[in-house]
């Protein structure tokens, strides 16, 4: 980065020290960091995205909009970009004075046991095989003890560097939570009068190949061609045929490497129309699974952790209705003393336990071999 890193480091540190929600972001292929902080504790919640309409702020929401966690408007009262901060930048915060909330007990979180994922996986390829199903995303909960809240801000720099083509987030709620991460999948973004989506799935090491070089097994086809064929149903229930598809194709995500397939939607969408789109796509297959409904029973059932935001979406929205909404992946949850990362994979009937573990321990390297660095 830039020279004016330290800075960025201490104002950030600042804001997550003192309470402030704001939200610190790079998009793909911009090489440029974006920051928002609301000035004061009066957090905005909603349910459906169309109740934000002529908004500028971060948008923040669960994996499960039926759990106990809410979707969060994070307001950008203060908006600038990383490159602007200086030394004397902090005293725009310090007018402002937030309440320290009562302590509360330090949130602990468990890792999930290797012998736990084993079973559930077999249990949930046994669904499949029956034709329960056909797909669902198991994840997993990896712990690293050791590192907290005093590592978020130079763990989100060091991802800003390192992973350009990845969305890269830092975002901190009071009392609902701190996240970083860096993520391949975006669920909607609309600017002037492009709109895209993608299908995203697959996973394979890159290794020292060349991306010409990979090749894709059936699994992993039929795999991301379930979530294709869900973006594209989706879209013609919205009346959406005019697009432009491009893939699937391989793209690069650190050391690993997804299938995607890009949808270019034609003409301008207004912002309750990319609302409704994003109620529908979310979550879509890369996430949940097909049929959604059963995916999602399957995964409340069997999976003994709380997603919480994992698999969630997040991402700027802007009042002129331009949205960039990512789904909040490779990414982990940043408590007091404690990393909590989450990874998962996609299962289908012909998925075997120990690839789909291996595949898991690879997504979890894109973010620790950055950070540990
Ligand atoms: C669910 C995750 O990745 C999704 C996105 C790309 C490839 C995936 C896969 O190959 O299974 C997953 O669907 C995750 O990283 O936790």
């Amino acid at each position: 980065m830039v020279e004016n890193r330290n800075d960025v480091s201490s104002f950030l540190s600042y804001c997550l020290q003192n309470n402030f929600p704001f939200f610190a972001y790079q998009l793909p292929e911009t090489g440029r960091i974006q920051i928002g902080v609301q000035t004061d504790l009066d957090l905005k919640d909603y349910q459906v995205l169309s109740e934000l309409d002529a908004v500028n702020g971060f948008v923040f929401s669960p994996f499960d909009s039926e759990s106990r966690h809410k979707s969060w408007l994070i307001r950008s009262d203060i908006s600038l970009q990383a490159s602007e901060i200086k030394s004397n930048s902090i005293p725009l915060l310090e007018a402002y004075q937030l309440k320290k909330e009562e302590e509360l007990p330090k949130e602990v979180m468990l890792e999930s046991a290797s012998t736990l994922y084993f079973n559930q996986v077999t249990e949930m390829i046994k669904d499949l095989k029956n034709g329960k199903l056909n797909k669902v995303i198991l994840s997993r909960v990896q712990i690293l003890e050791g590192m907290g809240l005093n590592d978020a801000v130079e763990s989100f720099l060091k991802l800003s560097e390192a992973y350009h083509s990845a969305f890269v987030f830092l975002v901190a709620i009071p009392n609902v939570g701190t996240w970083i991460g860096a993520s391949p999948e975006t669920l909607l973004s609309s600017k002037n009068s492009e709109v895209e989506t993608v299908a995203l799935a697959g996973t394979q090491k890159l290794s020292d190949r060349l991306m010409s070089q990979v090749k894709w097994e059936d699994k992993d086809v039929k795999e991301q061609a379930f979530v294709s064929s869900y973006i594209e149903e989706v879209l013609a229930q919205h009346n959406v045929r005019d697009y432009k598809r491009t893939g699937p194709v391989s793209s690069q995500a650190g050391n690993v490497v997804h299938l995607k397939t890009t949808y270019l939607l034609s003409g301008k969408m207004s912002f309750p129309q990319l609302s409704s789109l994003v109620q529908d796509l979310h979550p879509t297959p890369a996430v949940c699974g097909l049929p959604k409904i059963k995916a999602l029973e399957l995964i409340r059932e069997v999976e003994q952790h709380d997603r919480e935001y994992y698999a969630g979406y997040l991402g700027p929205i802007e009042s002129n209705g331009s949205i960039s909404l990512f789904v909040n992946l490779r990414s982990m949850k940043v408590l007091e003393n404690q990393m909590a990362l989450f990874v998962g994979g996609g299962i289908t009937a012909d998925s075997l336990p120990d690839k789909e573990w291996e595949e898991t321990c690879l997504k979890a390297q894109t973010l620790l071999n950055v950070i540990r660095s």
